[in-house]
Order: C-alpha cells, then sequence, then structure tokens
C-alpha cells in the first residue's frame, strides 16, 4: 500500500488557500476555521521568522484563523517575540483543562494546543525554523480542504540534512509496526495538519513519542489511508545535542512498545522502567534522565470539553458555502 503523497503544487498561494477554504463548511454548515499552533521553548532567536510570515500572508488574506504559540515556560524572550509578531501567546502553565502533568514535553504543550485552539483542521509547526515560508502551511492544509478521506497530513521535505531518530529508530519501528507506513518520508515531522474532529479523540504521550502516537492511533482508527504526506520541499531547523535525540529515541521506543503490548491485551513489564541513561564524563559513570511516560486523555473524555467546544462555536471565523468532509 502506499502513503498518499501530495507533491504540489496545491495551495501554495495564499489566494488558492483562502478559496479552497471558502468552498468548505463544517458539517454543521458553520465556516470552516484553520488554527497554527506553534509549541515553543526557549524560541526568541526563531520564533518571529515562523510567526511572522504566517500572519502576514495567510491570517491577513484570511486563509487560516489564528496563529497560537503555547510557550512552554520559556526562560527567553519568546512569547514577547512571539506577540509582536502577531500571534495569539498562551503560557503552557496556565492554559487548558486542569489535569496534572508532572514531566511535561512537546506532546503536552501540543495537547494544551488543541484545547486552547478554535480550528476545524489544526496545524501543528515547531518554533525553531531557521527558514520558514508560509506555503509550507498552506501545502499542508490544502489536501485536508479536498479530500474528504483524510484526517491528517504530514511534511516532508527533499531538501533536509537531518532526521536522526527517524532513520535510527522511528523507521525501523514502523517497518515492524505499521509496515502500510513505511512509505511515510518523515514520520516525526513536527510540522502536520490534522481534523480537530480526530485530534480530539486522540491520547497523548507527553513528551516525545507523540508524534509516532498520532499516526499509530490515526491508522488504528480510520485506517491508513487516512494519511497522507505533503512535501514542504526544506527544513532548516536548531539541532539538539546527542543527549536530547537520546531522550527522543527513548521515549519514542516506550510508547511504541507500550502500544504494541496493549494490543496484544499486555502492559509494559515492570522492571523495564523508565530511565534514560548515558554515559557521564566521568569514565564508567552514567547520567540518568527520566522519560516522560504519562499520557494526556483524549479531550473529548474531559468533562469540561462539550462547553469547550460551544464556546469556540462562538468564536469569529470567515464566512463559506460548500460543506467541509468530515
Ligand atoms: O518540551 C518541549 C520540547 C519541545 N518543544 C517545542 O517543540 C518544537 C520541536 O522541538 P525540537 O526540540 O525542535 O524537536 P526536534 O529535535 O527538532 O524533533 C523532531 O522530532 C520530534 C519527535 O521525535 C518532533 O516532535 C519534532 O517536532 C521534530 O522537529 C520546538 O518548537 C520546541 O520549542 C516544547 O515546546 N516543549
Ligand atoms: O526528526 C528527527 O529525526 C530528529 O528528532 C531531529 O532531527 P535532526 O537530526 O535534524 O536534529
Amino acid at each position: 500500500m502506499t502513503i498518499k503523497t501530495f507533491l504540489g503544487p496545491g495551495t501554495d498561494r495564499p489566494q488558492e488557500l483562502a478559496a479552497a477554504k471558502r468552498a468548505c463548511t463544517t458539517a454543521t454548515g458553520a465556516p470552516v476555521r484553520i488554527s497554527v499552533v506553534v509549541p515553543a521553548r526557549n524560541c526568541a532567536s526563531t520564533i518571529e521568522g515562523v510567526v511572522a510570515p504566517v500572519v502576514e500572508d495567510l491570517r491577513e488574506a484570511g486563509a487560516i484563523d489564528e496563529v497560537l504559540v503555547v510557550d512552554h515556560d520559556s526562560t527567553d524572550d519568546t512569547a514577547r517575540r512571539a506577540a509582536r509578531v502577531g500571534a495569539r501567546v498562551v503560557a503552557f502553565s496556565s492554559a487548558g483543562p486542569t489535569v496534572r502533568i508532572p514531566d511535561s514535553g512537546k506532546g503536552s504543550v501540543m495537547w494544551k494546543g488543541v484545547w486552547a485552539s478554535h480550528g476545524d483542521i489544526v496545524v501543528f509547526v515547531d518554533g525553531d525554523h531557521l527558514r520558514f515560508d508560509s506555503s509550507k502551511v498552506s501545502r499542508l492544509v490544502g489536501p485536508l480542504l479536498r479530500d474528504a478521506s483524510l484526517q491528517h497530513v504530514r511534511a516532508f521535505y527533499d531538501d533536509y540534512e537531518g532526521g536522526r531518530t527517524t532513520e535510527t529508530m522511528a523507521r525501523p519501528m514502523l517497518s515492524l509496526l505499521h509496515p502500510e507506513l513505511g512509505g511515510m518520508r518523515q514520520p516525526l515531522s513536527g510540522e502536520h495538519a490534522t481534523r480537530r474532529s480526530a485530534l480530539a479523540r486522540l491520547v497523548f504521550p507527553a513528551g516525545w513519542g507523540t508524534e509516532f502516537s498520532i499516526l499509530d492511533q490515526i491508522a488504528r482508527r480510520y485506517g491508513a489511508p487516512a494519511i497522507g504526506q505533503v512535501d514542504l520541499h526544506y527544513k532548516e531547523h536548531v539541532k539538539g545535542d546527542w543527549a536530547h535525540i537520546s531522550l527522543q529515541a527513548f521515549e519514542l521506543l516506550y510508547v511504541a512498545l507500550r502500544t504494541e503490548l496493549r494490543a496484544q491485551g499486555r502492559e509494559l513489564p515492570e522492571h523495564w522502567g523508565s530511565v534514560v541513561m548515558t554515559p557521564a564524563d566521568q569514565p564508567g559513570e552514567v547520567v540518568r534522565r527520566p522519560a516522560r511516560t504519562q499520557e494526556l486523555p483524549p479531550l473529548v473524555s474531559l468533562p469540561d470539553w462539550p462547553e469547550r467546544e460551544r464556546l469556540r462555536l462562538t468564536w469569529p471565523g470567515a464566512s463559506a458555502s460548500a460543506t467541509l468532509p468530515s
């Protein structure tokens, strides 16, 4: 089976996306709203370069409705800079439902981002791109507006030097556990667009396992044909060190193994633990770091969700005239 792959050009230009959006409504006849959500922790040097083109090219053309930055306890100027170029900024600690998250990571930031956003389609974009343009968002959204069978569209890049966790962990793991997704070029990409109705039904692992988990859950719930991928051409981003990659790979492996064992009606053996060990500078010594193993429940399961959705629907949006594939 091949993954639906969009090479474009599709809705690259703001006017094309705005027109495609106007041609859709939700199942209840309301205008379709599109949110761009940026999880960001200490992205002061890059956040303006990500937010500004999306605000200037797309929001001002009515092609998207909001740019939301979820500021994950940044100790730098991320929040102020994001707001200065037009993002709505919410602080991770005060946003969203009051579920205790002892060890927050990117997945928990995304979960709160879905809650705090208003879109029927939610586009995630990392905040650490060194080079970015708004066609990346346009290209992700276009297939969802045009193809009712898609729930999730993930980015890949024909020009990208990287993907250490992807090549050494994600791709081998997908080959084993989800061979039908083996054609995905960047299964861990942080750039993707998803229907809100699907996102709200997903469990979110709190840490780095989330990108894999989204694919896994959508493939199991809707089938692999509900997943597409689109070429965003290039990616240049801030690289983490090997300790970062090590934690990322561990949390990904943990989530994948847990998912697979649960599918067999089993749990992870207790003795497996959840501590990542890497060699310390002192020979023979190790540095131990706890992995984030918490899972955030599907938003639809929260008692406050119906009220949150009711308020969301009163939020202003553009007008439109046909039906959004649900
Ligand atoms: O606890 C965290 C970790 C990350 N981020 C933000 O999430 C984005 C991606 O994080 P980054 O450290 O740049 O991730 P990468 O090492 O580049 O990881 C890649 O691979 C990950 C999965 O393994 C994906 O989740 C990422 O989106 C993808 O860019 C950035 O805006 C971060 O500021 C947070 O807000 N909180
Ligand atoms: O996406 C990945 O595989 C990594 O997490 C980040 O990639 P990098 O090697 O470009 O930092």
